[in-house]
């Protein structure tokens, strides 16, 4: 008889996830840190009834991301490394950004039964607010996917950056910290080029220059070495996506490279990476146009912006990046 392993599998991951997402929401394995703490202590801190508190954290152990011992709690391994936010390895500080996801996800159904995204996301039309408040939920996971790239690219020989559709900013932050000298430039519409400062200073950033533009109209006023563009491509309509990169090379000096990024990106045939055929659905919710554009097309477009020797690698997070370079 055909059993319902998969299914089984799929609904009992749900709950997990949700419980880790509570666990970021409320700080706990940041407050953990190294120590071991009882649900009484525990829920001193955090001002929440220990019995309640107790709920949840052992809804964490029993999947190992945190370890109990005689009441007492502290962090699994896993939990240590990547969800406590003072090591540097952390990865929790997408949560802000993945409560907004996931909702748009439940809305999958909607959206199609409507033909239209049913948690619309218009970054030409937010607000000031609006704009601010979604460029701190990127802030964190940026900086991060910074630091991979500068693990990934060797940036020895490059004197200027830009990040164009960079939010806040803070891609250049993480890419700084192993090269430091780099001149840097943000490319942002507007109203998120507004808010980029407030959140790079909190970051003890001050030196990044920051440029308003559309790169779907017009290249940067400078020209640099690196142009960057995670996760913008992929909210842009098929026509400006392939003028944003038409215009990301204009921001290029002879030679210089493109590193484009995102995990909204689907082999040819469309079933992979899971990174990119599932956010296509998430895509669905919130924009109008975007997508999970397949490789196929990405490597045409950089081809008539006029690259070449692009690869395609996947980063320790899934997030696909693709490299090229004009000729010098
Ligand atoms: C999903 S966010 C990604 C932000 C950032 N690159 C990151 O990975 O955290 C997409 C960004 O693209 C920017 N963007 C959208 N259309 C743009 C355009 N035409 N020109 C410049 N930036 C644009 C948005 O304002 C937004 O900050």
């Amino acid at each position: 008889m055909v059993g319902s392993d998969r299914i089984d599998d799929l609904i009992a991951a749900v709950p997990r996830a949700l419980a880790l997402r509570a666990g970021l929401d409320l700080g706990i394995f940041t407050q953990l840190g190294d120590s071991a703490l009882t649900a009484d202590g525990l829920g001193t801190l955090f001002n929440i009834a220990p019995d309640r508190l107790s709920r949840l954290l052992y809804a964490l152990a029993s999947f190992g991301l945190l370890e109990v011992e005689d009441g007492r709690f502290r962090n699994g391994a896993e939990a240590s490394a990547f969800l406590d936010a003072s090591k540097k390895t952390y990865r929790g500080g997408d949560h802000a950004l993945l409560r907004e996801l996931w909702g748009a996800d439940l809305l999958t159904a909607e959206s199609l039964r409507q033909s239209r995204p049913a948690a619309l996301h218009d970054f030409s039309q937010a607000g000031p607010e609006a704009a601010a408040a979604f460029s701190r939920k990127l802030a964190p996971g940026a900086a991060i996917f910074g630091r991979y790239l500068a693990q990934e690219i060797d940036l020895s020989a490059i004197g200027s950056v830009i990040d164009i559709g960079g939010g806040p900013g803070t891609i250049l932050v993480g890419l700084r910290e192993r090269w430091p000298r780099i001149a840097a430039t943000l490319m942002e519409l507007p109203t998120v080029a507004a808010a980029a400062p407030e959140i790079l200073s909190e970051y003890g950033v001050d030196d990044v220059v920051v440029e308003e533009g559309d790169i779907t109209v017009a290249p940067s006023i400078g020209r640099h070495d690196l142009a960057i563009l995670k996760a913008v491509v992929q909210v842009l309509p098929p026509d400006q996506a392939r003028r944003s990169i038409l215009n990301a090379a204009r921001c290029l000096t002879p030679g210089g490279e493109i590193a484009i990024a995102g995990w909204g990106v689907v082999d040819d045939d469309r079933l992979g990476p899971p990174e990119g055929v599932f956010l296509n659905l998430t895509f669905l919710n919130l924009y109008r146009h975007g997508e999970s554009y397949t490789e196929g097309q990405y490597r045409a477009w950089m081809t008539e912006a006029g690259f070449g020797d692009i690869s395609r690698s996947r980063l320790a997070d899934g997030c696909t990046l693709f490299r090229a370079r004009l000729a010098g």
